[in-house]
């Protein structure tokens, strides 16, 4: 056991003592140590002979925990006994998935968290977290209060319906607010006693979902507009009277209100949109480790999007901020993004739909004659020969559209091509990386948002980095809570993505992990995004100032590493 694991601090700590006894205390997720108890422990906490009497230490339990996992043979089979295994002893859970993270991360995170979502009514076994549905939503308060964990300090809520680009799962989506959070835990080390997933139910317009006699959910169509918002209104300010100083991380909402509701309440509670900011954060930072390794400046390239949705126009706001950074002025910086959505290129000729769009168009006097033919639709295709780019960024939700093509056509524009196919989960992306190091003859450089093996081309190994908002969304919050900031900047935002791409240059060269660190590296790195959101926090007056050391050591402090702790019980 390393010393980082001896002297850090559980939930336990905060829990024991317990009034619980027996079998009430076996089933608490965040109590149960099962074959681990002491006999001490046995004996005062009412536990004899409802354990069998060989007593076992954390590592005894992670080793046949590990068998039994080994032993499922679908990705699937082992997500249920891992979120089986979370619902039973907590510590164990994340002892695991600790000790096996590149091999587990995958099974209780994307790519398989979306079939959990697809199946979550079949699959389903036990509470965790909270539902909040419409009809039930003169208990908005109630429901905060029956809670588990009294001091919650993250809250990941969805309405479910984009879940990864696997559109509408209606309650099923509750998988990635449970998914988010086990990272929160086991990356960014908050103490999952702390943590809270939220559904809300509006209902579903999917119909596969509502005809399904196993659906969990609310039988309904979704509601929208006014009734919608009052009701996510509800939700917040009940969440801002609860726990005033809660992170309340937005996930997989739809387009049409993913951006409204960011701009609604950012400024009202601590919150963020991991889909728009945590992603943007992300791919920010790992573009930044790109471009240094292709030996180009930011600033002198183009980037083309697929998909101007919220992710999309999250990551091009804040690669123009990163341009305006390092200098270029802002209309400059606009005239370098180019973002091509379902109707071709996003241009001020064309109705853009939402004015997060509209601010990302290209004016239609400088494109006009791109057109192949009399339509003012420009395509990917003519967009791409155009204007050049050196960076393709996929955020469509849709699989293949980078076709060998498109690549090609990358390849012959530029030495180094950055590509960067981030639609998860894996059945969704927009180019296998595979074909991308075929088509580009090894030339791109390539981040996926599902995990990828390196590809192997004449017999030269190319790791594949997951550029994931995993990568950041746990030390972001590492560092809210740390540093107690009110709110969200787009200055922490950009903290942490400079904070990546530093942990990225220490590692590059020797990680197999490509343009970002190892996973295995991720809670050092969690604490470095953590330690920079922090004092940007300080300087953009949201939090209060402290030394940077005093700082680094309340992250540490706050640091949660799975490990038992001894109960004690109280009357
Ligand atoms: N890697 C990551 O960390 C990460 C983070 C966020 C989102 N994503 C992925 O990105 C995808 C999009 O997420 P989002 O939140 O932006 O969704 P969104 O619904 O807000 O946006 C998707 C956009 O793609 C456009 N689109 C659909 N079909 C298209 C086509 N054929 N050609 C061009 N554009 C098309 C849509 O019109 C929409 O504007 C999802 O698959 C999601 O899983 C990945
Ligand atoms: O959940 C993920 O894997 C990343 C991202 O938040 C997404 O919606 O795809
Ligand atoms: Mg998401």
């Amino acid at each position: 056991m390393t010393e980082e694991f001896n002297t850090a601090k559980t939930q336990l700590d905060i829990l024991a003592p317990t009034s619980l006894s027996g079998n009430a205390i076996l089933e608490n997720p965040l109590l149960n140590k099962g074959t681990a108890f002491s006999e001490e422990e046995r004996i005062e906490l009412g536990l004899l002979g409802l354990l069998p009497p060989h007593i076992e230490s954390l590592d005894d339990q992670a080793l046949r925990a590990y068998e039994a996992f080994s032993m499922f043979e679908t990705e699937l089979e082992k997500h249920i006994y891992l979120r089986a295994l979370q619902d039973n002893n907590e510590i164990l859970f994340y002892r695991m998935v600790h000790d096996h993270l590149t091999e587990m991360m995958p099974i209780i995170y994307t790519p398989v968290v979306g079939e959990a979502c697809q199946k979550f009514s079949e699959i389903y076994r036990r509470s965790r977290g909270l539902f909040i549905s419409y009809p039930e939503r003169q208990y908005i308060e109630t429901i905060l209060d029956n809670a588990i964990g009294k001091n919650i300090r993250v809250i990941v809520v969805t309405d479910g319906e984009r879940i990864l680009g696997l559109g509408d799962q209606g309650a099923g989506g509750m998988g990635i607010p449970i998914g988010k959070l086990s990272l929160y835990s086991v990356c960014g080390g908050i103490d999952p006693a702390t943590t809270l997933p939220i559904t809300l139910d509006v209902g579903t317009n999917n119909e596969e979902r509502i005809k399904d006699p196993l659906y969990i959910g609310w039988r309904h169509s979704r509601i929208n507009g006014e009734q919608y918002y009052e009701f996510l209104d509800l939700f917040v300010q009940a969440v801002i009277r609860k726990w005033p100083q809660v992170v309340l991380q937005f996930e997989d909402f739809a387009l049409i209100h993913a951006t409204p509701l960011l701009e609604k309440y950012r400024d009202q509670l601590c919150t963020f949109n991991d889909d728009i900011q945590g992603t943007a954060a992300v791919t920010v930072g790992t573009l930044l480790a790109a471009v240094k390794a292709a030996n180009v400046s930011l600033c002198e390239q183009n980037v083309v999007f697929l998909g101007a949705g919220s992710a999309g126009c999250g990551i091009a706001e804040q690669i123009i901020a990163a341009m305006v950074m390092l200098g270029l002025t802002e209309a400059d910086a606009r005239r370098h993004i180019f973002m091509v959505d379902r109707h071709g290129l996003v241009h001020d000729g064309m109705e853009a739909k939402f004015p997060f769009q509209q601010r990302l168009a290209q004016s239609y006097t400088r494109v006009a004659n791109w057109s192949a033919d009399s339509s003012q639709s420009i395509s990917l295709l003519e967009v791409i020969k155009q204007a050049r780019p050196a960076i393709l960024i996929g955020v469509s939700g849709q699989p293949g559209l980078f076709t060998e093509e498109i690549i090609r056509e990358m390849t012959r524009g530029t030495a180094t091509p950055i590509i960067f196919p981030l639609s998860n989960p894996t059945a969704r992306i927009e180019a296998e990386p595979a074909d991308v190091i075929k088509w580009s003859d090894g030339k791109a450089l390539i981040a996926t948002g599902s995990p990828f093996s390196p590809v192997n081309y004449k017999g030269q190994n190319y790791p594949i980095a997951q550029c994931n908002n995993s990568y950041i969304f746990p030390g972001i919050g590492l560092g809210i809570l740390a540093s107690e900031a009110s709110r969200v900047t787009d200055g922490m935002l950009m903290a942490a993505a400079i904070a990546l791409s530093e942990s990225a240059e220490n590692d590059t060269g020797s990680s197999e992990s490509g343009l970002l660190p190892p996973l295995e590296d991720i809670r050092k790195v969690s604490k470095n995004i953590a330690l920079a959101v922090g004092l940007q926090a300080q300087s953009d007056g949201v939090a209060s100032k402290t030394s940077i050391e005093i700082l680094q050591d309340k992250i540490n402090e706050t640091f949660w590493e799975p490990n038992y702790h001894p109960i004690k019980h109280q009357l």
